[in-house]
């Protein structure tokens, strides 16, 4: 699978962890920075253009970590087609794909460990979309929503 990653300085440590697994399993990973540690930096300069890469399906999925996790997710939604979420535990991290299409993991650098970092990975990655209709319908609902800030 191609997977992006991006952090912060929040994040910086766990996403370079990150990396390194993630070429492990054999991925193709694209890193969008940060490419160094700065305690200046701005997360939303990371994960925009990850959520953009997602948008536009250049990458298929995405990880990006901030201190919380909390920045990362609220900047990534904001791009349309991008459905980006704080996850802490195992079973948010399959359930979000397979009911919610879930592409985007945000992580908290300050919080999660890089061991139990990498179990979320795993299950993200793992799950597919089941696309039932209740969940296609919501997430059509979601869509029009999009459609509605496009206009503003
Ligand atoms: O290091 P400082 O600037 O205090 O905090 C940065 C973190 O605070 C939140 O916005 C994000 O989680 C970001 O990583």
């Amino acid at each position: 699978m191609k997977i992006g990653i991006a952090a912060d300085h929040g994040g910086y440590e766990l996403k370079e962890n990150i990396h390194s697994y993630l070429v492990s399993l054999g991925h193709e990973v694209q890193d969008f920075g940060a490419f160094e540690l700065n305690n200046l930096d701005d997360y939303p300069d990371f994960v925009v253009p990850l959520a953009r890469a997602i948008a536009d399906q250049t990458v298929e999925r995405g990880i990006a970590v901030c201190g919380s996790g909390v920045g990362a997710s609220v900047a990534a939604n904001k791009i349309s087609g991008v459905r980006a979420a704080l996850i802490n535990d195992h079973f948010s991290a399959h359930q979000g794909v397979e009911d919610d299409d879930l592409n985007m993991l945000c992580l908290g650098g300050r919080v999660t460990g890089s061991m139990a970092a990498r179990e979320l990975i795993t299950a993200f990655l793992n799950a597919r979309f089941t696309a039932e209709e209740r969940h296609m319908r919501r997430l059509g609902k979601v869509r029009l929503l999009e459609h509605e800030n496009l206009r503003t």
